[in-house]
């Protein structure tokens, strides 16, 4: 038997999660609680624009604690927070949900979302197609599926789904393989995180690595460990420009203030 990793253990814990949730909020309670939403914000086209116009796309995101960092931020009030990004220029927000590991909530992307007017993934461990009417029923307009959590035909079925919701997607690898997996599947959003979610390593190096595999039809979004303007800066100089930042900005007093710090 493998050993146990971060990873896996939050897989496990969403399994239950949806065991636990379907008791008292059915799978056909939220296909019909998602019917009554109204139309997702375009996360893909807030991306698309901001490139157009030479600009960094920011997803700026609110987590308020991390397994790898602990808590991040005492003081956290998602509306305030989504407002100060919109004002800094941000071209989405990324809201952590999961409660278990990151103290996140599902009510915390809705009070983003209602305190601007940016687009917003649901940031969270997605393995069933009951968390992708959860996550339409919340309002979100995107949504996060993680290569490593899903089979081939599962990361296909949820893709699938999410786009009929008429939900972007953000398909999220870490090496080459699952990068193998994410290209079989028509979407435009492909994120590289430079954090291995077994061991929590953080390197740049590994959007640098797999970025040439990458068809210039998709749009990649670097994810994880972006800390300075250097880091901004070479990112750019290799053609990345969209970015997912968290702690950064998580620890700043202001941090749509250290947003426009780091994306001058
Ligand atoms: O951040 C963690 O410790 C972590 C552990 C296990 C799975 C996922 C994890 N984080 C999710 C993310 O990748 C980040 O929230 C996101 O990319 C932003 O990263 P950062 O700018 O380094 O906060």
């Amino acid at each position: 038997m493998n050993t146990p990793t971060i990873l896996t253990k939050i897989v496990d814990r969403k399994r239950e999660e949806i065991a636990e949730r379907s008791k008292t909020v059915s799978l056909a309670d939220l296909k019909a609680m998602s019917q009554d939403i109204a139309p997702a914000r375009g996360f893909v086209k807030a991306i698309q624009t901001k490139l157009d116009q030479g600009h960094s796309a920011v997803i700026a995101e609110i987590k308020k604690a991390s397994p790898s960092k602990g808590v991040l931020r005492e003081h956290f009030v998602p509306a305030d927070i989504a407002k100060s990004y919109e004002q800094a220029g941000a071209a989405c927000m990324s809201v952590l949900t999961d409660a278990d590991f990151f103290q996140g909530h599902e009510d915390y992307l809705k009070q983003a979302r209602a305190a601007c007017s940016l687009p917003a993934i649901r940031k969270d461990f997605l393995v069933d197609e009951y968390q992708i009417y959860e996550a339409k029923s919340i309002g979100a307009d995107c949504v996060l599926l993680i290569v490593a959590c899903l089979s081939q035909q599962q990361l296909a079925d949820l893709t699938g789904l999410s786009h009929e919701l008429g939900m972007d997607v953000l398909i999220e690898v870490h090496d080459g393989d699952e990068l193998d997996v994410a290209l079989t599947v028509d979407n435009p959003l492909v994120g590289i995180n430079n954090r291995n979610l077994h061991t929590f390593e953080v390197s740049l190096d590994n959007t640098y690595q797999l970025l040439d595999r990458i068809p210039e039809n998709r749009i990649v979004v670097t994810e994880s460990g972006i800390h300075t303007t250097a880091d901004v800066a070479d990112m750019r100089a290799h053609q990345v420009n969209a970015f997912l930042v968290g702690e950064a900005f998580m620890r700043a007093e202001n941090p749509g203030d250290e947003l426009a710090k780091l994306f001058v």
